[in-house]
């Protein structure tokens, strides 16, 4: 009897192994040889399944695996099964801009995201069609120029802390200033999470002159790696909770506990008129001036304000905090670079005459920092796009909208499996059939000077595909602050000191989850006197 049972259950085991197999192997060969993306150029492995996709997510290496793709199989390549990656401008025009058949927006892929962030369905980063433009416009007041310009007073206060904090830090242990490497790694994180919660919430965390909320930056990135994992596996297996599921305890705990701070920092302004504007009294104040509005539903609930207020703190920190590292280092890496930019910002009379309208007279400081975005651009990964159900013909190809598992006839609406499509703007950026030298930082190439022989050979360079800040409606909100920002600390750190690299490692080659996993900077701090200026 209990020799039946054992024969009957290994037989069991083996048919469901064996039917699971033969499944596996029909859906895998009908996803490389009859799915309707199977004329998408791109590796036949990556066409059998999301595994190889979620491999390089695993591994931090998405967005280098992309730009080697495009290189490879051209402008179009198929990055899963049901997924097409594109780099060209008119891919950016069709997917983020609307300018498509339908004009319709292409969704991001709620699903993914949703239970990866605390709250985040409940801000603009997540908002849905329908209530993104009433987010978008209310938040907009507080990104106007006024409002940026209002605000460079509290950055420039900020930044001369960072200034001091930096000197500080380069001392030996009898307080000899630039005789130690600073982590600018550090201090750009440090400077970038000050100012912006300053200008969301009205109140620093002091980060650049006290060590207690530093822990909580430490924090951040970590999360955005977990974040990473979660979603992808999101996009594999439904599951529920996946982020309290994956995400170990303590750590899961120190983020939400610090999303709290800001929170309860952003609950306590709620119903205090700021001294000064800040993003929360714009938002909060906005349909009161304007009480048609209200009819139009054109206000933020509490728990909306509140929301979008921790999605900008983090969402201003670490993509700033990214391009003020890297830029710095891209010019020590570049003397010549270092040397004109230097040049401009130093021909100002003194340090106070760097303000505001004094950012438009450095052409090249803007250059540079525009190529260092092109090539180290902060979020480096793919935007994913839902394609509508309709389908949409993208750069001559046409994509499918969703599709049902082994092309059955579909039966129910959950039997859909979505296309997803995206341009991962580091793959934009480094293509060698957008850029002359793609992987060299030459500023020049942002100057069209016809005048200037050494510019001539980058005037064919396809700058429309360059769009760190994504396009479209919902293009990043806060770039004209961040353009503003970096370039305030990076001119004003260049007219008090020299820096160089301490190390020879190459600080770029670091990997991604959804943003770089940014190391260590060590750079030696010099006085600027240090440095001739021919
Ligand atoms: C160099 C710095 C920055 C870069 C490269 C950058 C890049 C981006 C990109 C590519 C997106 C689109 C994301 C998507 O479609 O999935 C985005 C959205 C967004 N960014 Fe930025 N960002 C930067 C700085 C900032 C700053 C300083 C703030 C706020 C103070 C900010 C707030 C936001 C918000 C709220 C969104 C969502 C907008 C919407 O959905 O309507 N970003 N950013």
């Amino acid at each position: 009897m209990n020799l039946i049972l054992a024969f009957d259950f290994s037989t069991l085991s083996l048919s469901i192994l064996i039917s699971s197999l033969v499944f596996l192997l029909c859906k895998i060969v009908y996803n490389v040889y009859f799915h309707p993306l199977r004329h998408i150029p791109g590796p036949k492995l990556y066409a059998t399944s999301r595994v190889p996709y979620i491999t390089n997510v695993l591994m931090g290496r998405l967005a280098v695996r992309f730009h080697e793709l495009h290189e490879q199989y051209g402008p179009v390549v198929r990055t899963a099964s049901n997924e097409v990656s594109f780099i060209s401008s008119d891919a950016w025009d069709t997917i983020y801009s609307r300018k498509n058949s339908s004009h319709q927006e292409f969704a991001k892929n709620y699903d993914k995201w949703n239970e990866t962030a605390n709250d985040f369905s409940h801000t603009l980063f997540l908002a849905s069609k329908s209530d993104h433009p009433r987010m978008r416009k209310i938040l907009s007041h507080a990104f106007s120029d006024k409002m940026l310009r209002d605000h460079v007073p509290i950055l420039q206060a900020a930044i001369g802390k960072f200034l001091d904090g930096i000197k500080a830090a380069s001392s030996d242990a009898n307080g000899k200033p630039y005789e130690s490497p600073v982590d600018f790694n550090l201090w750009f994180n440090l400077l970038a999470f000050d100012a912006v919660s300053d200008f969301v919430l009205g109140e620093s965390f002091h980060t650049l002159t006290n060590t207690r909320h530093r822990a909580w930056l430490n924090n951040l990135s970590k999360t955005w790696f977990f974040i990473s994992i979660v979603s992808s596996f999101k996009s594999l297996i439904k599951v529920k909770d996946a982020m309290s599921l994956l995400l170990p305890r303590k750590l899961l705990q120190a983020y939400v506990d610090q999303l709290k701070l800001v929170r309860k920092t952003a609950r306590e302004k709620l119903d205090v008129l700021p001294p000064r504007p800040t993003l929360m009294s714009v938002a909060r104040t906005a349909p009161k001036a304007r009480p048609e509005d209200r009819t139009k539903h054109l206000y933020l609930s509490d728990h909306e304000l509140l929301a979008n207020a921790e999605l900008i703190v983090t969402a201003g920190t670490d993509t700033s905090a990214t391009a003020l590292p890297a830029t710095l280092y891209l010019l020590a890496r570049n003397p010549s670079a270092m040397k004109k930019v230097t040049n401009e910002i130093r021909a100002f009379h003194s340090e106070d005459d760097i303000d505001f309208l004094a950012l438009n007279k450095m052409p090249y400081l803007t250059a540079c920092l525009t190529e260092s975005l092109r090539l180290y651009s902060p979020v480096p990964e793919g935007l994913p796009r839902v394609v509508p159900d309709a389908g949409e013909n993208i750069c001559g190809h046409w994509i499918p909208g969703g599709v049902c598992s082994l092309n059955l006839r579909l039966q129910h609406e959950t039997d859909r499996i979505q296309t997803f499509c995206q341009i991962s703007p580091f793959a934009a950026n480094r293509s060698s059939a957008h850029f002359t030298s793609p992987d060299s930082f030459i500023p020049e190439r942002w100057l069209h000077d016809d005048s200037d022989p050494s510019t001539s050979k980058y005037t064919n360079d396809k700058t429309h595909a360059f769009r760190p800040f994504s396009t479209g409606p919902r293009d990043c909100i806060g770039q004209n602050f961040a353009m503003t920002s970096i370039r305030l600390v990076l001119s004003r750190l260049l007219y008090r000191f020299d820096v160089e690299c301490a190390t020879e490692d190459d600080w770029l080659d670091q990997p991604a989850y959804l943003l770089w996993q940014r190391r260590t900077l060590a750079m030696r701090l010099l006085p600027a006197s240090a440095r001739t200026s021919t």
